[in-house]
């Protein structure tokens, strides 16, 4: 061999083995990402971030319990679908989750800490519920009044602190929010947007969910789900949502619960692709209808067992109840 020829070979073998290890090394980087995802994937899906154990739960004053030996686990990412008939217990079980109703410590964890005595859980924003209790109170003067005062809804949006200004810019645009309208006259669907804005500012860890779209078009209503469910995938935020409105809902949650008096009934707040019913196409809306016809007919029936509800009457040792009737 010649030395030109030497020369040509050796440079074009170091050429190739340098091109081959680049081309390893970036294979290398691939499979440490991937290996990284799987690990964060499993991380995710055994890192426990809400649990419900034996749960029960009766209103003051009530005979009956609402909430029956309620036992639920839900992992960090997920997206749990709540269903159930009216009167179900579905808002009463949120409200205990987000901690606005006393139970015994030990029922339920959120982030492995008691969401009504660890007040900070709600306070730093790691919880966030956005139900019933909240629609009366944000952008409301208390009920279904709205806040009288002629201020825009740039004021509300801009008035809470420590706020990221880009995942705020986002919340805007995706809420489609005209930062000039004036909160005291809005429809009841542009005041939702403005509340359901204000509820999401901070990056919550948990997040509970009671009908909050009703009062959305289709549109806002689909970007809400979109955005809910890139929260979940990218930081690994749970969700839980109870609703009555099922367009879009099997593909979007990963779990799903359906809540019959006060019990979890079906789906036991299990994986989707674990309960049969569901498994494979979209059945979500027929098989909670024949859910909730079973649910209808059994309920009848054990209001006719039971006979009326005999409720407790708070005044009865004050005798107030005549006063009243005098007084009258
Ligand atoms: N403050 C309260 N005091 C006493 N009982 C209550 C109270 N709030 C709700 N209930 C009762 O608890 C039961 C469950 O109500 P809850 O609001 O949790 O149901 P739900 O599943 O959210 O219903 P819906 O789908 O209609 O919103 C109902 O029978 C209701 O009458």
């Amino acid at each position: 061999m010649s030395d030109d020829a030497l020369f040509l070979f050796l440079t074009t073998s170091i050429i190739y083995f340098k091109e081959e290890e680049e081309d390893r090394s970036d294979k290398e980087e691939v499979i440490k990402d991937k290996t990284s995802i799987n690990i964060m994937t499993q991380k995710q899906q055994t890192t426990i971030s809400l649990q419900v154990k034996n749960l029960s739960y009766a209103y003051p004053m009530e005979p009956s319990e609402i909430i029956k030996d309620f036992t639920l686990e839900l992992p960090k990412g997920s997206r749990c679908l709540l269903s159930g008939a009216n009167g179900a217990g579905k808002s009463t079980l949120l409200q205990i989750l987000a901690g606005k109703t006393m139970v015994a410590e030990d029922k339920v964890r959120v982030l492995g800490r008691p969401p009504f005595h660890d007040f900070n859980l709600s306070c730093s924003g790691e919880l966030s519920y956005l139900g019933s209790q909240w629609r009366r109170n944000v952008g409301s003067a208390g009920g279904d009044v709205p806040l009288a005062g002629d201020f825009p809804a740039r004021q509300m949006i801009f008035g809470v602190e420590n706020v990221d200004p880009e995942r705020r810019e986002r919340l805007i645009k995706l809420l489609d929010i005209d930062l000039d309208w004036s909160m005291m006259a809005l429809s009841d669907g542009q005041r939702r947007r403005v509340q359901i804005c204000l509820g999401l500012l901070k990056p919550y860890e948990v997040l509970l969910c009671d009908e909050i779209t009703v009062d959305l078009d289709i549109l806002g209503r689909l970007d809400l789900l979109k955005f809910f469910e890139e929260e979940c995938e990218e930081r690994g935020a749970t969700i839980i949502y109870a609703t009555h409105i099922f367009d879009g809902m099997h593909d979007w949650m990963t779990h799903l619960a359906f809540i019959s008096n006060g019990e979890l009934k079906y789906g036991q707040g299990g994986r989707k692709e674990d309960i049969e019913e569901i498994k494979g196409i979209d059945h979500l809306l027929s098989t909670i209808e024949d859910w909730l016809r079973v649910d209808r007919d059994e309920t009848k029936a054990r209001k006719l067992l039971e006979g009326p509800k005999k409720r407790v009457d708070p005044y009865a040792h004050f005798g107030s109840r005549q006063m009243s009737y005098y007084g009258c």
